[in-house]
């Protein structure tokens, strides 16, 4: 059985920075779906290219099939771990339903680490990130906010019902956030 933490939070809410730093110290393994989709968009050979760039661009959903098994493929590349950090997965319903048919029975869910920070301060972040990326801009940071506000908001409430969100704020400097999310993972492996 694998450990997992789901890390959801709007575009920018800072996943990718609090993930890496739990992985150098706590030993869970980082998983970005959207990093693995940028790099399966990059491999060459590969036939959902142009698919993947069409949906990071307009800031739409990859179908679930072909992230699910990106991520199960890293698991496993990797399986020795403490566990993994999937940021920014399931995003949507058919994300989650098809999760659980590919992974149910494989995976321990420990609970989901909700960054929460105001939409303004998120698209400033990105748009400040300069790493390049083909979404960090006006036109698609307004569709990732509203994939965002419409589809992956209701599986946060949806997780929330079943007592597994534990909400840091990630509107505050990196390290106060970090430290609250140290926290919240001492707390979850006591038990
Ligand atoms: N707490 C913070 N305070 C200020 N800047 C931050 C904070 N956390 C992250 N950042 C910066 O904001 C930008 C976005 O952070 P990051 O890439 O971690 O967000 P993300 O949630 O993974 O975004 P995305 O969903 O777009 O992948 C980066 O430039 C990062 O350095
Ligand atoms: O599970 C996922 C994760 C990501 N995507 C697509 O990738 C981009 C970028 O994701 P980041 O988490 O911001 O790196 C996202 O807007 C989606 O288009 C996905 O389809 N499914
Ligand atoms: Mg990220």
């Amino acid at each position: 059985m694998y450990n997992v933490v789901f890390v959801l939070g709007p575009p920018g809410s800072g996943k990718g920075t609090i993930c890496s730093k739990i992985q150098q110290n706590l030993g869970y393994v980082h998983l970005s779906a959207g990093d693995l989709l940028r790099a399966e968009r990059e491999r060459a050979g590969s036939q959902f290219g142009a698919l993947i760039e069409n949906h990071i661009k307009n800031g739409s959903i990859v179908p679930v099939e072909i992230t699910c098994s990106l991520l199960e493929n890293a698991m496993i590349a990797s399986k020795d771990a403490n566990g993994f950090l999937i940021d920014g997965f399931p995003r949507n319903e058919d994300n989650l339903e098809g999760w659980k048919k590919q992974m149910g029975g494989k995976v321990n869910e420990q609970f989901v680490l909700f960054l929460s920070c105001p939409v303004d301060v998120c698209i400033d972040r990105c748009l400040h990130r300069g790493q390049g990326r083909t979404d960090d801009n006006v036109e698609s940071l307004k569709k990732r906010v509203e994939t965002y506000n419409q589809q992956t908001f209701p599986i946060i409430e949806l997780f929330e019902k079943v007592g597994m969100v534990r909400e840091v704020n990630s509107e505050r400097p990196v390290t106060e956030v970090y430290d609250d999310v140290v926290k919240v993972f001492a707390t979850a492996n006591q038990k």
